[in-house]
């Protein structure tokens, strides 16, 4: 977001409260960072919030007194709600977005959701600015950012997981760690091209792959036998009652 051209440098203020993260910030070149509220919190128009849910509310608490009632609080902690962040800040503005790991590189996904006092031009903003980390989808419910956050939010990591277990495959059959990685992220970056660029379900694609009897038909009956389909799903709604279990614990 910083790197964006929406964004210029005096438009940014960072904090956070551990001293070397300041000092490590403050040698990009995209904005200033701080470690104390009152330098920045009174200053900002919009307030975006990325600590650990269960650091939000000391965090809320320390902030007390430095916000002002037009400010927006756009928060991006797992599970925490609206109605909680509400409840702690005394603001009304509140939006809840899901972003995920690849923002890093302009590739995330978030999803979000505003309350009903920010402004239809306010939320065109606050989209502009989650687009400059990829896309992002206004969802109609609170509980789609809980179930996003159990497909988009925590996803990186599962096809992290899938790549993880090809590579140590490649390794125990004789490649090197150099060629294992080379063969597996060469493969996820040309199915994802693939699955891009047509209309094709995965479902399809994965028929052009297996040919009747062959290597590929082999692989998928073993994943079905091993009812891996069923297990990601289970594993995807873990994390969505993760993200719903964490909304509990900050009522
Ligand atoms: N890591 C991910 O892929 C995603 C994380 N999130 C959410 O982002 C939030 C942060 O997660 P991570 O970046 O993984 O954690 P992190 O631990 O890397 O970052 C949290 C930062 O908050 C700072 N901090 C803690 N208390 C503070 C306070 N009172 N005032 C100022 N700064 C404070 C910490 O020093 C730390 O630098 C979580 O709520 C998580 O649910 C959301 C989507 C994706
Ligand atoms: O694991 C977590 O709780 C956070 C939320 C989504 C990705 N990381």
């Amino acid at each position: 977001m910083a790197k964006s051209k929406i964004l210029k440098k005096r438009n940014i203020m960072i904090l956070d409260s551990a001293e070397d993260k300041v000092e490590q910030l403050n040698k990009m070149a995209h904005f200033d960072a701080f470690e104390k509220l009152e330098d920045c919190v009174p200053q900002a128009d919009m307030i975006f919030v990325a600590v650990k849910p269960h650091h939000s509310k000391s965090l809320f608490e320390d902030m007390a007194g430095l916000t002002t009632k037009g400010q927006i609080i756009i928060s991006i902690m797992a599970g925490v709600s609206i109605d909680f962040i509400r409840k702690a800040t005394g603001l009304k503005k509140i939006v809840r977005a899901m972003p995920n790991l690849p923002a890093q590189v302009g590739k995330g996904l978030t999803s979000y959701i505003a309350s009903d006092e920010v402004s239809r031009i306010e939320s065109l903003t606050i989209e502009d600015l989650l687009n400059t980390t990829g896309k992002s989808i206004l969802v109609s419910k609170e509980k789609y950012i809980d179930a996003s956050t159990g497909i988009s939010g925590s996803g990186p990591a599962y096809v992290f997981y899938f790549m993880q277990s090809m590579m140590e495959a490649a390794l125990q059959m004789g490649f090197s760690a150099n060629d294992s990685k080379v063969l597996v992220s060469q493969t996820f970056e040309g199915a994802i091209e693939l699955f891009n660029q047509s209309d094709l379900t995965p479902d399809g694609w994965m028929k052009k792959v297996a040919s009747k009897g062959g290597t590929t038909q082999a692989a998928l009956d073993s994943m079905e036998d091993n009812k891996l389909n069923e297990l990601i799903k289970e594993a995807a709604f873990a994390a969505f009652n993760r993200a719903v279990e964490l909304g509990e614990a900050h009522v």
